[in-house]
């Protein structure tokens, strides 16, 4: 049932600098695309969310609806052992185990995230072929391309239809065949899931009404809201 995070007056620091200030926002069901010029606090935020690293003050909620026959609806607040077991997180800099070939690594990864063992080898390969991935299974991380990579990156963070799914720069040197591959897949799972993913392409930002936008500078929100009428926002970063 559909998972909302609420962020209450968050505030988190590394020594002296405040990477994001007093924000309070909130994500649903859909995908929201985080933008910021560089250095706005885009990656810190999206970190906070995924649980890597804790606010120094306020709260981030996690809450999913549940329906049961004697209490009827009602929003459960989530504990932070529940709400990682429903993330995918796909970090800027992901690197994976880079010993490790494409094939075993997103093996590893599946049963790490609880995938029944007799559906792994086919979803592997459905994943593989789907990205152009498949030829290249046997390769070690470390040999990969920064593309290939980060569509390794995407691929362990969508392998359980996460509930939660949080990807920096998703999009950062695929092809048009795999950009076009992932969003589809993304698009999919934006009927059930919360997707949050920063950008600098603006063009990847796709107008629905199930998606939504949040704009951020020094840490601090700007905007928050629908993607259809923030052109004026965009247009910002087109300089
Ligand atoms: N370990 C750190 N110590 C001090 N400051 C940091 C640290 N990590 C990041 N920062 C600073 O915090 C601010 C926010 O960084 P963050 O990586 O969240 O921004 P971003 O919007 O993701 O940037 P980009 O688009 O360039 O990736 C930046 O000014 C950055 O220099």
């Amino acid at each position: 049932m559909s998972v909302r995070i609420a962020l209450n007056n968050v505030g988190y620091s590394i020594g002296p600098a405040k990477l994001i200030n007093d924000m309070t926002c909130a994500f649903t069901t859909g995908i929201t695309y985080v933008v910021g010029r560089n250095g706005a606090g885009k990656s810190s935020l999206l970190q906070l969310i995924a649980t890597a690293v804790r606010p120094d003050q306020g709260s981030i909620v996690y809450s999913q609806l549940i329906r049961d026959d004697q209490a009827g609806m009602y929003r459960k607040q989530l504990s932070v052992e529940e709400v990682r077991t429903m993330i995918g997180f796909m970090p800027q800099h992901f690197t994976g185990h880079s010993d490790m070939t494409i094939e075993r690594y997103l093996t590893y990864m599946a049963f790490h995230k609880g995938i029944p063992y007799r559906l792994v080898k086919a979803l592997i390969e459905k994943w593989l072929q789907g990205s152009g991935l498949y030829e290249l299974r046997r390769r070690k991380l470390r040999s990969l391309s920064g593309g290939q990579l980060r569509s390794v990156g995407l691929i362990q963070a969508l392998l359980n239809q996460p509930r939660i799914c949080i990807l920096d720069e998703p999009f950062e040197g695929l092809d048009n065949h795999e950009k076009s591959m992932f969003k589809h897949a993304l698009n999919r799972l934006a009927f059930h899931s919360v997707i949050i993913m920063s950008t600098h392409m603006l063009d990847d930002i796709e107008q629905s009404d199930n998606n939504s936008l949040i704009d951020i500078e020094e840490g601090t929100l700007r905007y928050s809201g629908g993607v259809d009428t923030v052109d004026h926002i965009l247009e910002r970063f087109r300089d």
